[in-house]
């Protein structure tokens, strides 16, 4: 078996057990994710590190239900993940808004009618206050920025109550400035909700700064190399003597040569 980490949680929201998925390209399989093992806590922040090519999106997408893994197992509250459902919300690198509805409409896309349109609208105008968006509902998707079209993303998702909230570089294609602010963002949303959040990134610092634990990826095929516990206290002091101290480590951990292939 791989490597096995989390398993000292009491309740684990998420299960995944010797997970292989290959991909068959021109005639040759390439390998890319191989006996990956881990668990995640309900309320834990969970980062998932590795460069590129090393299979985040493919393990991001099977935990979503996107795509059918080879071998292993996914579990999600103690059930088997064959699909995409409810109880797991994606939030892409791209918006992936509906370019022809308003920004409260986006939100409220996948509300059920039981609600009733009053208490549709009084979810979504709560979440558009808790991603800071409150007057901007009427505004179409073209007439805001990229991170707001992001805090719009993350508010569909999050309207619909998700056990977890699954993350692919989803700031990735934001300037450093907005980034930052989503970070922020994450980070109270995650304090006001205790939302368990599952991210890939291959931003180091990004890992860091927001997770409970990260998970370092080696490439071709995707394994976890070593998990960090980041036991700092949030919002995180980015010159912090242990901050930069546990950068360093992941640092050299990325840098290490690939163990040979079994
Ligand atoms: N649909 C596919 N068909 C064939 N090969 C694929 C497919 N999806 C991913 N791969 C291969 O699987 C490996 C992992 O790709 P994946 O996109 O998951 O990595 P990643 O870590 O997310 O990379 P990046 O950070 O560049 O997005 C790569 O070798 C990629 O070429």
């Amino acid at each position: 078996m791989g490597a096995r980490v989390g398993e000292n949680t009491a309740a684990p929201c998420l299960q995944v057990e010797g997970l292989s998925k290959g991909f068959v390209v021109n005639g040759r399989r390439v390998q890319a994710l191989s006996d990956i093992s881990f668990a995640v806590r309900s309320g834990e922040v969970l980062g998932i590190l590795g460069p590129s090519g090393c299979g985040k999106t493919t393990l991001l997408n099977i935990l979503a239900g996107f795509l059918a893994h080879d071998q292993g197992r996914v579990l999600m509250n103690q059930r088997p993940v064959s699909g995409p459902g409810p109880e797991r919300g994606v939030v892409f690198q791209e918006d992936a808004l509906f370019p022809w509805l308003t920004v409260a409409e986006n939100v409220g896309f996948g509300l059920r009618n039981g609600d009733g349109r009053a208490g549709r609208l009084a979810k979504v105008e709560a979440m558009l206050e808790m991603v800071g968006l409150t007057g901007y509902g009427r505004y179409l998707p073209r007439a805001i920025s990229g991170g707001m079209k992001q805090r719009v993303a993350l508010a569909r998702v999050l309207v619909l109550g998700p056990a977890a909230l699954l993350m692919d570089e989803p700031f990735a294609a934001l300037d450093a400035q907005t980034r930052a602010d989503m970070h922020q963002l994450l980070i109270s949303l995650q304090q006001r909700l205790r939302q368990t959040v599952i991210f890939v990134t291959h931003d180091l610092e990004e890992a860091v700064k927001l997770a409970d634990r990260v998970l370092v990826m080696d490439t071709s095929p995707g394994r976890i190399r070593r998990e960090f516990v980041v036991e700092l206290p949030r919002p995180r002091d980015l010159d912090a003597p242990e901050f930069l101290a546990l950068k360093r480590a992941v640092h050299a951990c990325l840098c290490e040569p690939e163990p040979p292939q079994s």
